[in-house]
């Protein structure tokens, strides 16, 4: 089990050391463009599973968009005090 806080030091540490075979480096490498449709789909599917899938299913869908929003702060050199002002 990991924290919000500790999966996005976790994504900036492979951002700055590109490790081999990382899926995070792949995404950053294909764009923002390419993040955002991976947020839109993952947001869809968090809806979806909210709708007719398990609590379960729901919460595995939910660390997915997460995971994709925060492959998006890095890519856009976002920290999390720039998102956490906002809350
Ligand atoms: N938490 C995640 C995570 N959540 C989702 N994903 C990715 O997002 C995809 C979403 O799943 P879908 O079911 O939508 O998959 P899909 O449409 O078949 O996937 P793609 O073909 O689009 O890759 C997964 O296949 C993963 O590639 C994640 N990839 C990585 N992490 C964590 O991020 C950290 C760094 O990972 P690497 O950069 O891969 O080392 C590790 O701690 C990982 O556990």
């Amino acid at each position: 089990m990991k924290t919000f806080e500790q999966l996005f030091a976790e994504l900036q540490h492979k951002a700055a050391t590109r490790p081999e075979g990382s899926g995070t480096v792949a995404q950053l490498d294909a764009g923002v463009h390419a993040i955002g449709k991976k947020v839109v789909e993952e947001a869809a599917e968090v809806w979806m599973a909210a709708e007719y899938e398990s609590d379960r299913a729901l919460a595995e869908e939910i660390s997915q968009l997460l995971y994709h929003l925060q492959v998006l702060m890095v890519a856009k050199g976002l920290s999390l005090e720039d998102v956490y002002t906002e809350l």
